[in-house]
């Protein structure tokens, strides 16, 4: 079973996804990481991340230990991400490792929960479930700057609000797999709602989609 999670950022797609993956037992994979690795390298290596050839060698190259790298959920990560996520040579080197991940879980797990921009539309149109987490800007700018604060950085509410603006618009205006919900996707805003009830609504909809298993038999 596939499990699609997508959403802008700040949604909360990260956190219920990993609690679903916990929950079903599924394997989960960050798709997001993948796009933030490439801009990570591009931009480690001097690169511009929005220079396609650069961009697209370093996608193909991609190693699992890029995932890893310590400036990963940095600001300039974070932008550079949105631009690589432009390129669609870029899109089209990371499609088949997301789709066997989705398709063959690590694991030999029964399912896999995977969350990004383009999950339900792109990557995985046949997944049994698709969720679509929105939430208001400035909600959504609020956890982020408060997670950054957590984290010991210094951050401006205000600058962080509008960066995440920015990388909305790129994220929704882009020709290549924009950030849209699929038509089939339950739509979900978590503005007003705890972590925890956003859970119970997924899990809710997850179940729901779930294969009935045969009756025990009796004997
Ligand atoms: N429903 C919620 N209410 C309050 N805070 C939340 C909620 N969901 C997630 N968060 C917090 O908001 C921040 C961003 O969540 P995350 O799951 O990383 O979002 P996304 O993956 O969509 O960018 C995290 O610090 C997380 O703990
Ligand atoms: N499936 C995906 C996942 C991420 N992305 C891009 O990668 C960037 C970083 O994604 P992320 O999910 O880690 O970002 P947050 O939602 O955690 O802020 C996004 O701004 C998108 O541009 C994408 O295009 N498609």
């Amino acid at each position: 079973m596939i499990v699609a999670v997508d959403g802008p950022s700040g949604a909360g797609k990260g956190t219920l996804a990993r609690r679903l993956a916990e929950r079903l037992n599924f394997a989960y994979l960050d798709t997001g990481a993948l796009y933030r690795a490439v801009a990570s390298r591009v931009l480690s290596e001097g690169g511009n991340p929005a220079d396609e050839k650069t961009a697209t060698a370093v996608a193909r190259a991609l190693v699992p230990a890029d995932m890893a790298r310590a400036d990963l959920r940095s600001e300039t990560t974070s932008q550079g991400a949105s631009k690589v996520a432009a390129l669609i040579p870029v899109r089209q080197a990371l499609l088949d490792f997301q789709r066997s991940f989705a398709t063959l879980p690590p694991g030999n797990k029964e399912g896999a929960v995977l969350d990004g921009r383009d999950i339900g539309t792109v990557v995985c149109p046949e997944a049994e479930a698709k969720l679509f987490l929105t939430a208001s800007a400035e909600e959504r700018a609020r956890r982020r700057h408060k997670e950054l604060l957590d984290r010991g950085e210094k951050a401006i509410y205000a600058r962080v609000l509008e960066e995440m603006r920015e990388r909305d618009r790129r994220d929704s205006e882009r020709s290549a797999a924009p950030l849209v919900a699929a038509e089939d996707a339950v739509l979900l805003d978590t503005t007003d709602l705890s972590i925890e009830a956003v859970f119970e609504k997924a899990l809710a909809v997850v179940l729901s989609r779930m294969e009935p298993r045969e009756p025990a038999r009796r004997t």
